[in-house]
């Protein structure tokens, strides 16, 4: 368990390109039982510039897990037991915008959810939960990434839409298209139902978008493929690690509570009736929503 002395914990789920954090000491890895079941890999706790932080690899160490093989709850639980309280989400696109060409970094705030293969929430039959995702990430650990985008010079747009492909393939050209007729900024595989796991478990989320390819739309550019989103990942990854490094001190002299309301996402979200309630759902349920169940 991490523990700051009621500051923010910060939480770094590190995607395709990030197995690391550059500057981290007293590392341990852990491993964290996930009522949920397995998360990617052990979790590792250490400390970056004083401030306690976690690191989880998205898709484990080595790159096992494939998008759709991500069990999203167990990270999100495991985190959260793990004392974390805001996560940031690092992440390779493909980009659907020409304004946002590869090495460019998204400070996503908008997604749009089209997986169909996936654990969505924490909740269910035994315990109904509704939480808003009309703001889906946290403005206020935003601020924190472009602040340190800014000090980097990492060239950076605040505000973009993810678009959240099931994969494993990569889009044909039309669904590329069409996701950008919907005018989406980027596309990959990973950040739902991350967000909506964090927004449930009363966590700040905020995801770092690392362009990577033109996806297949671009008619100078050719079609994605997994060695060019690598050879652009190995260009961008010291850029990524030192925006991790620069995000952190940023928050150690913050309040832990998060005044845009991450950390109360449950209040006026839990419909079913206490005495209606499963209680093995609701004792599973002791890290994500213990603020309400008591
Ligand atoms: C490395 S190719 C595609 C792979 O990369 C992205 O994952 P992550 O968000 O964990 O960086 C994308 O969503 C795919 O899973
Ligand atoms: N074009 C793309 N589509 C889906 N996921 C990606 N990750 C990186 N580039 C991608």
């Amino acid at each position: 368990m991490a523990d700051a002395g009621g500051k923010p914990v910060i939480g770094v789920i590190g995607g395709s390109g990030l197995y690391e954090i550059d500057g981290l000491t007293n590392t341990r890895w852990e491993t964290v039982e996930s009522p949920f079941g397995p998360p990617s890999d052990q979790l590792l706790f250490g400390d970056l510039d004083g401030q306690p932080m976690v690191f989880l690899p998205r898709h484990g160490r080595g790159h096992r897990v494939p998008p759709s093989g991500l069990n999203f709850r167990a990270n999100i639980d495991a985190l959260k037991r793990a004392g974390v309280t805001e996560i940031l989400s690092v992440s390779a696109v493909g980009s659907l915008n020409a304004d946002l060409p590869p090495g460019m970094f998204v400070i996503v705030d908008q997604f749009i959810d089209r997986t169909f293969a996936r654990e969505k929430s924490f909740f269910s039959e035994g315990l109904v939960a509704h939480v808003s995702m009309a703001h889906p990430t946290c403005g206020r650990l935003g601020d924190a990434v472009e602040e340190a985008c800014r000090e980097l010079e990492i060239p950076h747009q605040r505000g973009g839409t993810y678009l959240v492909m099931e994969g494993p393939q990569f889009s044909t050209r039309a669904e590329s298209e069409l996701y950008r007729a919907w005018g989406c900024d980027v596309i990959g595989m990973t950040n739902m139902p991350e967000a909506k796991l964090a927004r449930e478990a009363e966590m700040c989320y905020c995801t770092v978008a690392m362009v990577t390819d033109y996806d297949c739309w671009h008619p100078d550019h050719d079609h994605v493929t997994v060695d060019a989103i690598i050879k652009v990942l190995m260009d961008n990854a010291d850029k990524g690690r030192s925006l991790v490094k620069a995000v952190a001190p940023r928050l150690s002299d913050r309040a832990a509570a998060c005044e845009k309301g991450c950390h109360e996402a449950l209040t006026t979200a839990l419909i079913t009736h206490p005495d209606a309630r499963d209680p093995s759902l609701v004792a599973k349920l002791d890290a994500v929503a213990g603020r309400m169940l008591g």
